[in-house]
């Protein structure tokens, strides 16, 4: 059973139409990214996993449920970090994550739950009125955590945080996963959601224009990689540029960035070099990023047309 099935989900606000047809599977046990530029769906989408918003048209099914026909039984076993989260200023971390267990109906120690997210002893008794925005955001984690959900979503879970405070967070995310959640998030920062996801979904404008693996995002735009050759001394540089797979060739001081669409073209690369005269003194191989890759997706016409192309199936 798939723990997240929506199909061809639509969403209309009068004249918007911010989900259009959406059909996405997230499978139980999975880290999943749910990325898109602003205004992408992303937020609606959740909100219909939730039953906070129905739909226009479609069906959804969380878990094996239809939130809209149960969804006190689907909130139970969810954690949910959602995006305009509202604390109590004048209660303590330790109140908030004792609330949380009560709605969950579950007994559980604040103190272990707040230490998972980095909060001590003597920030489980202080009023998190007097919070940063960091320490908000691991209560709000921890909250989320209460009750060891079969899903967690969450919405921008890195937001507020420091580096250190985003590497726990994937952390957690991973511990999660590995005790047999599914987790599902949303995020803009991508350095984060390729470190930790198994898959991704990216949305623009209310239609999913990519699943897959980040290697095999990166698989379908042909997007390729840079091999980076550092010289000794710089040869001509034609007969690189004459093998098939090879797109370009630039020179830059000392150092050779030869473009590639074909992987297995690297060794002819370091051999051509080398019969050019060039002693190889390093050599570093460059791969689009998710956030490259983001980019080619969600630009204006300039991502893949063709559905086949992207991996995602017609409903
Ligand atoms: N309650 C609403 N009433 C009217 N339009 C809405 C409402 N909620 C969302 N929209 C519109 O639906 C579209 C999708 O918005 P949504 O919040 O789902 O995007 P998002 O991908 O979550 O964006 P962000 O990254 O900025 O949070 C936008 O055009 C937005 O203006």
């Amino acid at each position: 059973m798939a723990a997240i099935e929506t199909t061809a989900l639509t969403k209309e606000y009068g004249d918007v139409r911010a989900v259009d047809g959406l059909s996405l599977t997230v499978e139980e046990g999975e880290i999943f990214g749910f990325l898109g530029p602003n205004g992408a769906g992303k937020s609606t989408t959740i909100n219909v996993l939730l039953d906070y918003v129905r739909p226009t048209s479609g069906d959804v099914s969380v878990l094996g449920i239809d939130p809209r026909e149960r969804p006190e039984e689907v909130r139970a076993r969810l954690g949910v970090l959602p995006e305009g989260y509202a604390l109590y200023d004048r209660l303590s971390a330790r109140q908030h994550v004792r609330f949380a267990a009560q709605m969950e109906g579950v007994d559980v120690d604040p103190e272990t739950v707040l230490d998972r997210v980095g909060l001590d002893a003597a920030d489980a008794d202080r009023a998190v009125g007097g919070f940063s925005k960091g320490m908000t955001q691991r209560l709000a984690f921890a909250m989320a955590l209460v009750g060891e959900p079969d899903l967690l979503i969450l919405d921008e879970p890195s937001s507020g945080l420091d580096p250190n405070g985003a590497r726990e967070m994937r952390e957690l995310v991973r511990a999660e996963r590995d005790r047999g959640a599914t987790v599902f998030f949303s995020s803009h920062v991508m350095e984060q959601v390729e470190a930790v996801c198994d898959r991704v979904g990216i949305m623009n404008d209310g239609d999913l224009v990519a699943v897959d693996t980040v290697e095999g995002l990166r698989d379908r735009l042909g997007s390729g990689s840079t091999l980076v050759v550092t010289v000794d001394a710089v040869p001509d540089t034609s007969g690189v540029q004459a093998i098939d797979g090879v797109t370009d060739v630039t020179v830059r001081g000392d150092v050779l960035r030869v473009s590639c669409t074909d992987p297995g073209v690297k060794a002819d690369v370091i051999e051509r070099v080398s019969a050019a005269g060039a002693t190889v003194r390093d050599i570093d191989v460059e791969e689009a990023s998710l956030e490259d890759l983001f980019t080619e997706y969600t630009n204006a016409g300039a991502g893949p047309e063709s559905d086949a192309s992207t991996g995602v199936s017609e409903a």
